[in-house]
């Protein structure tokens, strides 16, 4: 027997980090992934413009006039994630690559998603992070950590 397999941490986070290489966002590429309780996936998604938003026409930078920035626009991983679920989302997980925004956290929190596994936290200094950190306690879905290190088909072109 293969003993090199992947485990589903790694295999679940790797389908989050497959997901953000769709974005086209030229900072901060985020993906997401929703398993239920039976280990099946049933979400997954990544940040992008609402359908519509042609890509001449809506902004993917982050400075200047805030009309003029990707932020009032962009849809968040998360987000994309819980609606395109295909079921229930109580008592399930959500990999993502970065840890959800306070906006991103009232829908986990909202959907009945009980623990959240991400791999970046690098905006832990903010006050949406100080945010969601206080609804996530107040609605006792839990937060991991881990580390993925590059998967092989991050190589691939
Ligand atoms: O919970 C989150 C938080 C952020 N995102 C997306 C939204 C943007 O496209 C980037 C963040 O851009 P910065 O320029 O690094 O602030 O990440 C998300 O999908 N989910
Ligand atoms: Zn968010």
């Amino acid at each position: 027997m293969r003993k090199s397999y992947i485990s589903w941490d790694d295999y679940f986070m790797g389908v989050a980090k497959l997901s953000a290489l769709r974005s086209k966002d030229p900072k901060t590429q985020v993906g997401a992934c929703i398993v239920n309780e039976d280990l099946r996936i049933v979400g997954i998604g990544y940040n992008g413009m609402p359908q519509g938003a042609k890509d001449d026409e809506f902004p993917w930078g982050s400075e200047g006039d805030y009309l003029d920035t990707k932020y009032p626009y962009v849809v968040h991983a998360e987000a994309n994630a819980i609606l395109n679920a295909t079921q229930s989302l109580k008592g399930s997980k959500i990999y993502v690559t970065l840890f959800p925004c306070n906006e991103c956290t009232k829908l986990i929190i909202q959907s009945g998603i009980k623990e959240i596994v991400f791999e970046s936290d690098k905006y832990q200094h903010t006050k949406e992070h100080q945010a969601a950190l206080k609804m996530l306690k107040a609605a006792h879905v839990t937060t991991r950590k881990i580390e993925v290190g590059e998967l092989s088909y991050v190589n691939i072109s």
